[in-house]
Parts: C-alpha cells; sequence; structure tokens
C-alpha cells in the first residue's frame, strides 16, 4: 500500500491546491459568513492533530442482542493480522480510545454487526472504520462464512479476485473521503495486497474494464456513477458499507437520497456502519433509512457550564465606542490572546485595520478564505505569532480554539430572526480560561435590542452577566484579577 499512502498525500495536496483554486474563483461577495459543515470538518480533521482523550461517558444502546458488546484494552486483544497491527502501532496508537475500545469488538465481530457510532471530532472514530473496513477485507477472503463457491470459484481463478470491491465508504466531500483515504493508506500500509481508490472527481475509470481494488472511498455521486450507471463493479457483492460525516452529508444539498439510492442495491448481509459526530433527530431519523438492528454507541456530552467564564456587558454609544471599550480594556490589564467575534466580514475588517494601525498584532478569518488559508491563520494564531484574532461565525463550533485569555462579542450572536443565538455564545466564550482559570467574556452593546439579546442569553444560562464601565480604570482593573 506504500505508493498508495505517497499517491494519497500527492493528491490530497494537489486537490487542496485545486479546492484553493476553486474557491478564489466561486461565491459571490456576502457580508455574512455561515460556517459550512464539510469546511469545518475539514478543518477540524486537519487541526486535530491528535486523539482527544475524553472523560465522558459512553452511552450504549443495544439493538441486537447478539452484539458482543464488550470492550477491550489492548488492540492485540481484537486478533488483528500482523501486518494491520504494525501498520497501528507505526500510526503511533499504542492503546484504543475510548470509542474504539467499545466499537472495535461489535464492529470486528462475527456474524457482522451493523452500528450507529457518534462521537465527536478527534476521539477516533475514523480510525475505528478505517480498521473494520481493512480487517473485513481480509477477513472476507477465507472466512468461513464466505461461500464456498465464491472460495472455489476464486480457487480456479488462481487468486485474481474478480469479486472486488468489497468495501464502499461514502464521505460527503471529496476533500473528507482524501482524509479518510490518508488515514487508510496509513494504517494498510503493510498489508499490501489490499487495494484501495478514490472515488472521487478527477479520478477516471477505463468503462470497459471491471474495478478490481478492495476498498472505495469516495463521495455519493461518483460511487453512484461506478456502482450503477457504469456497472464498474457488484453493489451487491459489497460486505461492508461504512456511511461517515453522516451530519455532513446530511447538510451537503443531494447527498441523503444518493445514499438511500446506493444502500437500496446493497445486500441486506451487508454489514452497514454509520458515524457522525452529532447526534440530532435529523441524523438519527436517516441513519434509521440505513441502518437495520443497529447497535448504538455515543460518546455523551456533558453539558458545558459557564462556571468558571465571568461574563461582562459594556454600554457603547456606536462603532467607535465599542473599539475605544476594547482600548481601555487593553489599556488597563494584560491580556494574553484573544478572540474578537463580528456580526459581518465588513465590521471584522474595519476593527482589523483600526486595532493593526493602534499596534495590535491582529489576525482576520472569515468566510473569504479558503480552507487551506483559514488553516495558516489557525495556525498562526495558536502557535501565537498574533494576539488577537477577528472573525466571524465562520469560526463555527466544530473548531476549538483553546487557550484564549478573552473573548469579546463586538457583536452579540443572534440567528436569522435576531433572536440569541445561545448556542453559538456558549461555543464562542467556552474557551476562554486556562487550566481552569477563569475565562472573561465581554459583550458590547450599543442598543435596547442587543440589550435584550444579552438578557435573553443571561436567562437562557442563568449565570449573571455583569455590568462594566470601561471609563473607569478600576472597574476594569477588577475583570483582570
Ligand atoms: N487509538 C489512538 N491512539 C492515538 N491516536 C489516535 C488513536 N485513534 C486516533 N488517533 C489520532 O487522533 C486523531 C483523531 O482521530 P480520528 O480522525 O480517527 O478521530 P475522529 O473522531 O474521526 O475525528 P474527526 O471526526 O475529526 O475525523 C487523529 O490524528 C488520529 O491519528
Amino acid at each position: 500500500m506504500g505508493d498508495w499512502a505517497k499517491k494519497a498525500e500527492d493528491q490530497e495536496v494537489s486537490k487542496l491546491v485545486d479546492k484553493l483554486n476553486l474557491d478564489s474563483k466561486s461565491g459571490e461577495e456576502t457580508d455574512f459568513d455561515v460556517a459550512d459543515p464539510a469546511e469545518t470538518s475539514l478543518l477540524i480533521k486537519i487541526l486535530g492533530k491528535g486523539l482527544v482523550n475524553t472523560k465522558l461517558s459512553l452511552d450504549i444502546q443495544q439493538k441486537n442482542p447478539n452484539s458482543p458488546l464488550h470492550s477491550v484494552k489492548t488492540f492485540e486483544a481484537l486478533h488483528l493480522k500482523a501486518s494491520l497491527l504494525k501498520g497501528i502501532y507505526a500510526m503511533g496508537f499504542n492503546t484504543p480510545s475510548k470509542i474504539q475500545e467499545t466499537a472495535l469488538p461489535t464492529l470486528l465481530a462475527d456474524p457482522p454487526q451493523n452500528m450507529i457510532a457518534q462521537s465527536q471530532s478527534g476521539t477516533g472514530k475514523t480510525a475505528a472504520f478505517v480498521l473494520a473496513m481493512l480487517s473485513r477485507v481480509n477477513v472476507g477472503l477465507n472466512h468461513p462464512q464466505t461461500p464456498f463457491r465464491l472460495r472455489a470459484d476464486r480457487a480456479t481463478r488462481a487468486g485474481t479476485l474478480l469479486d472486488y470491491p468489497r468495501v464502499l465508504c461514502l464521505s460527503p466531500t471529496y476533500e473528507l473521503a482524501i482524509q479518510t483515504g490518508e488515514v487508510a493508506a496509513r494504517m494498510g500500509q503493510f498489508c499490501r495486497e489490499i487495494k484501495l481508490r478514490f472515488a472521487v472527481r478527477g479520478e477516471e475509470v477505463d468503462r470497459s474494464k471491471k474495478i478490481e481494488e478492495h476498498i472505495l472511498i469516495g463521495t455519493p455521486g461518483k460511487l453512484l456513477d461506478w456502482g450503477i450507471k457504469f456497472r464498474l463493479f457488484d453493489m451487491k457483492k459489497i460486505t461492508v458499507f461504512v456511511l461517515d460525516e453522516a451530519d455532513v452529508m446530511i447538510a451537503t444539498q443531494g447527498h441523503h437520497d444518493q445514499c438511500i439510492r446506493i444502500h437500496k442495491m446493497l445486500n441486506p448481509h451487508c454489514q452497514m456502519l454509520f458515524f457522525s459526530a452529532t447526534y440530532g433527530k435529523e441524523v438519527m431519523d436517516f441513519a434509521r433509512l440505513i441502518v437495520a438492528d443497529p447497535t448504538i454507541i455515543r460518546l455523551m456530552r456533558e453539558e458545558e457550564s459557564l462556571e468558571n467564564i465571568k461574563q461582562y456587558y459594556v454600554k457603547c454609544k456606536n462603532e467607535e465606542g465599542k473599539y475605544n471599550a476594547i482600548q481601555n480594556i487593553y489599556g488597563c490589564i494584560s491580556v494574553g490572546q484573544a478572540i474578537i467575534f463580528c456580526h459581518t466580514r465588513r465590521t471584522a475588517a474595519w476593527l482589523a485595520a483600526k486595532m493593526t494601525s493602534d499596534g495590535h498584532s491582529v489576525a482576520v478569518l472569515t468566510g473569504d478564505l479558503t480552507v487551506v488559508q483559514r488553516l495558516d491563520v489557525l495556525d498562526r494564531f495558536r502557535s501565537g505569532l498574533e494576539k488577537v484574532l477577528i472573525t466571524t461565525n465562520i469560526l463555527s463550533r466544530g473548531i476549538d480554539i483553546e487557550q484564549v485569555t478573552i473573548v469579546v462579542n463586538f457583536d452579540l450572536p443572534v440567528d436569522v430572526d435576531g433572536k440569541a443565538d445561545c448556542e453559538t455564545y456558549l461555543h464562542r466564550i467556552g474557551r476562554t480560561g486556562r487550566f481552569g482559570k477563569s475565562g472573561i467574556a465581554i459583550n458590547l452593546i450599543t442598543d435596547e435590542k442587543t440589550m435584550k439579546v444579552c438578557s435573553d442569553i443571561e436567562k437562557h444560562f442563568n449565570k449573571k452577566i455583569e455590568v462594566l464601565n470601561t471609563d473607569s480604570a478600576d472597574d476594569i482593573e477588577k475583570i483582570g484579577t
């Protein structure tokens, strides 16, 4: 698989550059930013350098009484092929993550079990289902359940494996498919007999030849073309069907129906695996269309508390007044790194220019940047090259920027109806504070309307938002203690 890994890497770079070019041409100018779920997911995967070791508990809803739902504490206990175990260790995985230790025994069980697994980004779901895909291909070659005629048939053809692919993995976008393929290439690097193929835009096929790779990872449209339109492989022979990023899949126009169409072509004995970072009703409804009698595993998210965050509001006359409030705060207390949220790109640009001219080191992250450019901004900010990150709603819920000491809502988060967006507020300020020290959140108010938004947020979380007079140095110094 080694050459595949290099190819996947090259593909990823060149395709991300394509996206960069595409982005620079695309998109009418808009002043408001709305986070694109697929871009957010890709950013998280690329930024997610390591495993999110979580203490959160697992909620396991056992649907299939035959499922051997126990957990393993080591990868050895999974009795994987030596070459696969070698690949896992080569990736630096010493012990299974929480979701892996519980999901893998079921994912690898015989007879195969269907599963719906939900856990937030960075907890190891991709690695879990990739391991299952690679294992199944190995197991499929000589599994006692493999129909005898298939084994005999294969023996007569002296190893020419004509009844492949056996594994389909659907991703909502080209970039996310490449990311998953990368993980598979690294994990299967010592399993030279396993062949992977991307079913994504730009991947050409010879329509006169059947596809012989064992695992296809791609987007629904391309897989529909290869499997149903051009019949380049037999959908009925698929033994493992993985639907990844289901929450993003639902949010990406048109994928919902394509996934259902593909699913309808699979045989009922195919193992259906469904992965999602969120677990809302729409995700669960979609899952029930795809997965029969699933074992359901979800990583519970504890309610985020605002206990260690001190929240203030400042009454300002206008935008200039808001700017002066920020300047006064910086003039009185030492601020580590700060994130300032604006409602529009225009405000973000105006504020960035003013703060830069007053000597602040400022980074701006808005929706007109490509994924690659956003990564660069976030990397620089995380490494402390800039001290102030000015952004809009594009810095959506999923992207965690830890270790900022102060968050300023230059504009409070509101929904499309102008009402308080409490979930976004929680995400925005939920990252302040360092190792349990209290964080500071400052909300800048200019009129009755935004004052009401602020008090609605206060009521929603039942956590006092104190008034702050930024014309008084004593008042400001008090918040820094
Ligand atoms: N058992 C493990 N031990 C150490 N690192 C791991 C383990 N499993 C996964 N990782 C690493 O943790 C990071 C997140 O893993 P993975 O991508 O599988 O999580 P995820 O839940 O799918 O996240 P996302 O939803 O963003 O894709 C990756 O860098 C991966 O290499």
